[in-house]
């Protein structure tokens, strides 16, 4: 199939963003629900499901190895599982698109089935290293041949009755420690993974909700031991997904930024090992407050109210980047507005997402008259204390859907047009993000003929 042709555009705010909106499901929980209910025996639910094209990949995935998966409504589906142990060989490649989250999690399910997949991705995700799963699913027993590098394509062969580890996580990452719960699951006795910086849950939650054996200790210095009882039997779910915080992000800080507005983001997961990017803009002096706390499917949700706020310079703690890994390059454009200097550090894993986020980022705000340095592991931000950046450049979004909607959230508060090249990865994890932004009163620019 020929790749679509780029759809560039730019956008400006007329005034202020109003009103309430809510944003898609929450990704990172939408892939684990459509696997552990293809792994659990019978017919689960899931309402809330993020349409986006990484999560088809997922579905797609599950369907191929015998899975029953059916769209039945927005957002609303309905899956048969087979049971742990009981996925088919795939009868062609599996193609995870853009997806990080599909193909390593995916490998970690396939290493402890009697079944070999090959996985396949478009460029972005062909440069992405998968040693890092690679390495302990190999010490599982998966035989696995991957493209220099450790790169896809690759294929695995999983080993059945796979081998139980225990596995000190060598980089704070939910998907590694996600890959071997998920090998875990069908592995004879005790999986156990070490996760010296917590990482986003998920996992965790929902194995347990599916009736999983797993337990959580943690050791005193915020170490965490997570293991797992394998040969598990999944009983099926009804489950709802909350907003994606990582969407809640965009409007989150475009609120922010453009004086005068009042939003309110309906529904966002607020999973503490998610939310730090709220944490962050607080910190920064943003007007920003959260309401009607609640708790839904077993994640917390609350609605998100941002105004227009006057920002200030902000240094992170490396600690917390898991807290907010896929939030710094929003952030940047928050700094950007800022008043003062902002400090990033500790941000190496952002170098190899869809893109090399820091050096992406960097070049493109440069390019829009930010002051930025860009260092090993960060970012340093001299912001403009609350003018406008210049805009008048064309950015490139490298198949990067958060790098796309970062700097269509620069052009809301730019002077001439930010053009980004090629708004289609948005599609990943936020169909809808054009109209929502719409919605708040933001509008597309007329872009002169090429
Ligand atoms: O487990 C997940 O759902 C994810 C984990 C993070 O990746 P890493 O595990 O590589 O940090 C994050 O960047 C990604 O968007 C989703
Ligand atoms: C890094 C991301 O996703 P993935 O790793 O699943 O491609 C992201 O959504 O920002």
């Amino acid at each position: 199939m020929q790749p679509a042709p780029p759809a560039p555009a730019a956008f400006h705010a007329p005034g202020p963003l109003r009103g309430t909106v809510r944003v898609p499901g929450d990704k990172s929980i939408s892939h684990r629900a459509l696997m552990l209910s293809a792994l659990a025996v019978g017919t689960s639910r899931i309402e809330g499901l993020l349409d986006g094209e990484d999560v088809l990949a997922t579905a797609a995935a599950m369907r191929a190895m015998g899975a029953e998966c059916v769209r039945e409504g927005d957002g609303r589906w309905m899956v048969h599982g087979v049971g742990v142990g009981g996925l088919l060989q795939p009868a062609a490649a599996l193609d995870m698109g853009n997806s990080g989250t599909s193909t390593r999690l995916l490998m970690g399910v396939v290493a402890s089935h009697p079944i070999t997949a090959t996985f396949t991705g478009d460029a972005s995700l062909s440069g992405r290293p998968m040693g890092r799963v690679i390495e302990p699913l190999a010490r599982m027993g998966a035989d696995i041949t991957a493209s220099p590098g450790g790169r896809l394509p690759l294929m695995v062969r999983g080993l059945c009755p796979a081998v139980p580890i225990e596995y000190r996580l060598p980089v704070a990452s939910a998907q590694v420690k996600s890959a071997v719960l998920l090998a875990g699951l069908n592995t004879p006795g005790l999986t156990r993974v070490i996760e010296p910086v917590a990482t986003r849950d998920h996992s965790e939650r929902m194995l347990r909700g599916f009736g999983a054996e797993l337990t959580v200790e943690e050791d005193g210095t915020a170490t965490r031991i997570i293991t797992i009882r394998g040969e598990a039997e999944l009983r099926p779910q009804e489950i709802a997904v909350p907003g994606d915080p990582s969407s809640a992000a965009f409007p989150a800080v475009a609120a922010c930024l453009v004086p005068g507005s009042d939003v309110l983001v309906e529904h966002v997961g607020l999973n503490p090992t998610r939310a730090g990017l709220f944490a962050a803009l607080q910190a920064m002096g943003a007007d920003l407050s959260f309401e009607n706390a609640r708790e839904i499917g077993g994640e917390p949700v609350a609605d998100i109210r941002v105004r227009g706020s006057a920002l200030s310079g902000f240094a992170n703690d490396p600690r917390d980047v898991a807290s907010m890994v896929d939030e710094y390059p929003i952030l940047f454009v928050a700094a950007a507005l800022a008043r003062g200097r902002s400090v990033f550090t500790g941000l190496e894993e952002l170098r190899v997402k869809e893109s090399d986020r820091i050096a992406v980022m960097a070049q493109g705000l440069a390019a829009i008259g930010a002051r930025v340095e860009e260092t090993a592991d960060g970012l340093i931000v001299e912001g403009t204390g609350g003018d406008r950046l210049a805009g008048g450049a064309t950015v490139a979004a490298r198949l990067d859907h958060r790098i796309a909607m970062s700097f269509a959230v620069a052009g809301l508060v730019s002077h001439a047009p930010v053009i980004i090249d090629d708004m289609a990865p948005v599609a990943t994890s936020f169909p809808g993000f054009e109209a929502l932004m719409t919605t708040l009163g933001a509008e597309r620019r007329q872009l002169a003929p090429a």
